[in-house]
């Protein structure tokens, strides 16, 4: 099976695209004409750069508003073709994409258009090239697959085939089963992209906000899985017009890209295993236990001060690393490091971002499994040397630079805090606060990562997005999107900002795209939990009464329990599952802080309703009255 991107998917010139394309593992590309066009080499000389980076050119494309033209247009079209087919020929590409017509001179009518195209394959086979035919969404006669293919079939040619492309045939709702009569040998090529459902103008819909399969709303998988059904064995390519990738990171795109293909392919296999997908198998998505442990990497002050708060937090020192300078606090089942080092991955990331959660551990069913499919879907494994009889837990570099750790239970590795760890005398002994887990990690990075992010963990993880959400901050909009894994063993929030002005935007400033913003943890009781980190002397964030006020008129709650919320500083939500309430620590070093939550009943949100007056309180706190904004 051979993976494939069109030029036109990602930002830069030529030679960047090529770069990126060839890194990101793809087999060839789809060279879009005014790629080609604003590039400042000729034919020959791309066709050579291409070949020289082990790439094909597996689509030349789009040739427009060919079939169906009365004349004069009629010959000029073919006109056209023939120049085309120069140029292909000098690029070294057999296949070129006609776009169904969208002129208002288009004459319509299938037998016509499958005229023009058997006699156009004909001129195509003299040369050796191939013409394939797609229906764009809205193309002025021709606008879906089954009378694109109607028209190949009529025009009865080898050298003419049909291109499918998922964007157009599920932007207009077709059922994907009807590609299942197609002969696979008939289908020459097949785009894919995706899309967040907005009801918009289709041809702006295609143009502006196409993705990467799975980063949106339309059943790629189930158009996938039937076109394999045909018996295709051709390429399968991106062709994502995105205003964002436009302008984002090329290699970044370009790696997001792959790791839709695969992910999308390893999908289709895994639900149709009957299918011939070629390609070599990658282990299943990997089911999530937990999170591990959370490391901070930290110095001096900001060390003391961070240990202060966890102890407030009722956390407890409980052991050391046996060479390092990392001490473990414990509360539950939460595990937070704190990593002194001056040397090696966390001193990196502490001179880049400051104090800030440099690794994540994630427990696993397998950890060996999770880089290998990490690494199947274009993640890095990184290495740091361990000690002498030390553990050496696998781990990959995820998105921004920022470490995952893959434990599990099966390779001993779940006895990390016995053998890289060892008891401390200093060890604590107050009494915790009742916290029991990490219910979620948020992180937060600029808008334009969000999608990188959540396809990251989607295809890694058997974990699920659920609904984006609109986070008002007073100085700017935040975009929230909860990835979820299966019984929630692991949750996180990723948190996209636009604006340095926010809160979430200017952690990113100030902690040079550091990625976690905040963990929330859990306790079955929040107001006995609430009264224990009270006597350890921790700060509340403050809350307004005016929060409160409002809180009784939108919900029926007793008296007493809103008494109790207001005096403790509680937050409280409300969903058909059941309730949530919520409590933060005041923001530390670069606007970092700790939020305590308990679900009851089936709760399943994270209060996303209280986030605009929290983030004024923490704003609040942050600039007390009369300091300037920044
Ligand atoms: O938006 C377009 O014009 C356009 C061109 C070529 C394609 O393959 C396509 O899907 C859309
Ligand atoms: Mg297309």
């Amino acid at each position: 099976m051979k993976t494939s991107i069109a030029t036109v998917s990602i930002s830069g010139n030529f030679e960047e695209k090529l770069t990126a394309i060839q890194e990101a593992g793809y087999d060839g590309l789809e060279i879009f004409e005014q790629d080609f066009i604003a590039h400042d080499a000729g034919p020959k000389e791309v066709g050579r750069m291409v070949r020289d980076c082990g790439l094909d050119i597996l689509l030349f494309q789009p040739f427009r508003d060919f079939e169906g033209m009365p004349a004069p247009q009629r010959a000029k079209a073919f006109d056209r073709a023939e120049r085309k087919f120069d140029l292909m020929q000098a690029l070294g590409t057999d296949l070129i994409l006609i776009c169904s017509n969208v002129s208002p001179l288009a004459l319509g009518g299938i037998d016509r258009a499958a005229d023009d195209l058997a006699e156009l394959g004909e001129r195509a086979k003299a040369r050796g090239l191939r013409i394939g035919y797609e229906a764009l969404a809205w193309g002025r006669h021709v606008n879906d697959h089954r009378d694109a293919w109607e028209i190949v079939r009529r025009a009865d040619h080898p050298n003419v085939g049909l291109i499918l492309d998922s964007f157009h045939s599920l932007a207009r709702k077709i059922d994907s089963d009807t590609i299942r009569a197609i002969p696979g040998d008939k289908i020459f090529f097949v785009q894919l992209a995706d899309a967040p459902l907005i009801d918009m103008d289709l041809l702006y819909w295609s143009r502006h906000f196409r993705n990467m399969p799975g980063e949106g709303d339309l059943p790629v998988t189930d158009f996938m899985t039937a076109v394999m059904s045909t018996g295709y064995t051709g390429p399968i390519s991106l062709e994502i017009f995105n205003d964002q990738f436009r302008g984002g990171n090329t290699k970044l795109i370009a790696e997001d890209g792959y790791r839709s293909l695969i992910f999308l392919m390893d999908t289709v296999q895994r639900q149709s295993p009957d299918l011939a997908v070629d390609m070599p198998p990658l282990p299943a998505p990997i089911s999530v236990a937990g999170t591990a442990f959370l490391e901070f990497c930290s110095r001096g002050k900001e060390a003391e001060a961070l240990e202060r708060l966890l102890e407030t937090l009722g956390f407890h020192r409980a052991r050391h690393h046996v060479s390092k300078q990392v001490t473990l606090w414990k509360q539950g089942d939460v595990h937070i490091l704190v990593n002194r080092e001056t040397e090696g991955y966390a001193a990196s990331a502490y001179a880049m971002h400051g104090t800030t959660v440099c690794d994540i551990g994630i427990a696993v069913s397998d950890a060996g499994a999770t880089i290998e499919r990490a690494t199947r879907l274009g993640s890095t494994p990184f290495h740091q040397p361990a000690g002498p009889g030390e553990l050496d837990i696998p781990a990959i570099r995820g998105l921004g630079g920022s470490l995952l750790h893959f434990i599990d239970d099966s390779s001993g590795l779940a006895d990390l805090w016995q053998v890289d760890f060892k008891p401390v005398e200093d060890a604590t002994t107050a009494p915790d606060a009742g916290l029991i887990a990490v219910d979620h990690i948020a992180q937060t990075m600029s808008y334009q990562d969000m999608l990188s992010w959540s396809l990251f963990y989607t295809a890694l993880f058997r974990m699920k997005k659920a609904t984006m959400l609109d986070v008002i901050d007073p100085d700017g909009l935040v975009r929230s999107q909860a990835i979820e894994a299966e019984g929630n063993t692991l949750r996180i929030t990723l948190n996209g900002a636009d604006t340095h002005r926010t809160l979430a935007g200017e952690f990113l400033a100030d902690s040079f795209g550091a990625s976690v913003q905040h963990i929330a943890m859990s306790t079955s009781d929040i107001f006995e939990t609430a009264e224990r980190l009270q006597e350890r002397q921790f700060q509340p964030l403050p809350i307004s009464t005016n929060y409160y006020d409002d809180l009784a008129a939108r919900f029926d709650i007793d008296t007493a329990l809103l008494d109790r919320m207001r005096l403790a500083n509680i937050l409280y939500d409300r969903d058909e599952g059941g309730e949530f309430f919520q409590l933060y620590s005041p923001p530390f070093a670069n606007g970092m802080f700790f939020e305590v939550i308990e679900r009851r009943g089936a709760y399943g949100g994270y209060g996303a309703p209280n986030a605009p007056f929290r983030i004024a309180a923490q704003k609040r706190f942050l600039r007390p009255k009369g300091m300037p904004r920044r």
